[in-house]
């Protein structure tokens, strides 16, 4: 069974869910980023998700979007994010999934990519842009490997839903309320009857992302989902204390602590 999914089970059977944190690769820089990842998964994240920054991402908000800039500022490269990863195998084995616009993977070409996610053992793979009509090709790549594709479902996309989770691994990741990545106050009043509609569809855990920024709403959340995904708020509280290590230790120790009771 895949790495990702055995994590879901084995939080599944201890009656817990999964803490996945995002963050971009290389903000503040790739050094910080393989230390904020061994920080993460020692106050408790189950999945790590990086951000390869791109100069047009679509789908991120505000905080992201300016913490990719930077990212892309300081010259990151591609390669060099694989190298960080490569660098933090030797240390962990967390699952990591990596959330990249389908330019970066074209740019590579889709094969040549794949093989730097299998050599730095990548474990799934998030492709906002990815048009459902182009996935054929980058699914036969990875058909044979334990490397997920992690379909991303919104709540207008009902009709698609079936489509859309088919043929794919992991989790399925569900995003919590139209518009682009960020902090948000209120949640979609019909979030269960779109995450039901999703369980319709699919065995494959639900991780909720979108808009979660505070120990209150995970709280609240976490009854209903496998997994929640904290980007925004995470990566603010990163820019904001300069990458304060020991604010950000305190930050995540707070976000999971309902998860981890
Ligand atoms: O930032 P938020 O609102 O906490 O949501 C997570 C999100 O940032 C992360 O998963 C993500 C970053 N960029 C994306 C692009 C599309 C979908 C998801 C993402």
């Amino acid at each position: 069974m895949n790495i990702i999914e055995n994590t879901f089970k084995k939080l599944k059977s201890l009656n817990k869910v999964a803490f996945i944190p995002f963050i971009v690769a290389g903000h503040p820089t790739l050094e910080k980023t393989e230390e904020l990842i061994l920080l993460l998964e020692h106050e408790g994240a189950d999945i790590i998700e990086i951000g390869i920054p791109f100069s047009d991402p679509l789908a991120d908000g505000p905080v992201i979007e300016s913490a990719a800039q930077k990212s892309i500022l300081n010259s990151t490269k591609v390669n060099q994010v694989f190298n960080s990863i490569l660098n933090l195998r030797k240390k962990t084995n967390i699952p990591i999934v990596i959330l990249v616009y389908f330019n970066t993977i074209l740019a590579s070409g889709a094969s040549g990519f794949i093989e730097k996610c299998l050599k730095a053992n990548v474990n799934g793979l998030i492709i906002p842009d990815l048009p459902y009509e182009e996935r054929d090709e980058l699914l036969s790549l990875i058909k044979e490997t334990d490397i997920s594709l992690i379909p991303l479902v919104t709540p207008t996309s009902n009709n698609r839903i079936e489509k859309i989770v088919s043929d794919c691994k992991g989790f399925v990741y569900c995003v919590s309320s139209l518009g682009v990545t960020g902090i948000r106050k209120d949640f979609n009043k019909d979030l269960s009857s779109f995450l039901n509609s999703v369980r319709q569809y699919t065995d494959l855990p639900l991780a909720l992302g979108f808009g979660i920024s505070n120990k209150a709403t995970i709280d609240e959340l976490k009854t209903h989902v496998d997994g929640i995904i904290v980007g925004s708020a995470l990566v603010n509280k990163i820019e904001e204390s300069n990458c304060n290590l020991e604010e950000i230790k305190e930050f995540i120790k707070d976000m999971v602590s309902p998860l981890k009771n």
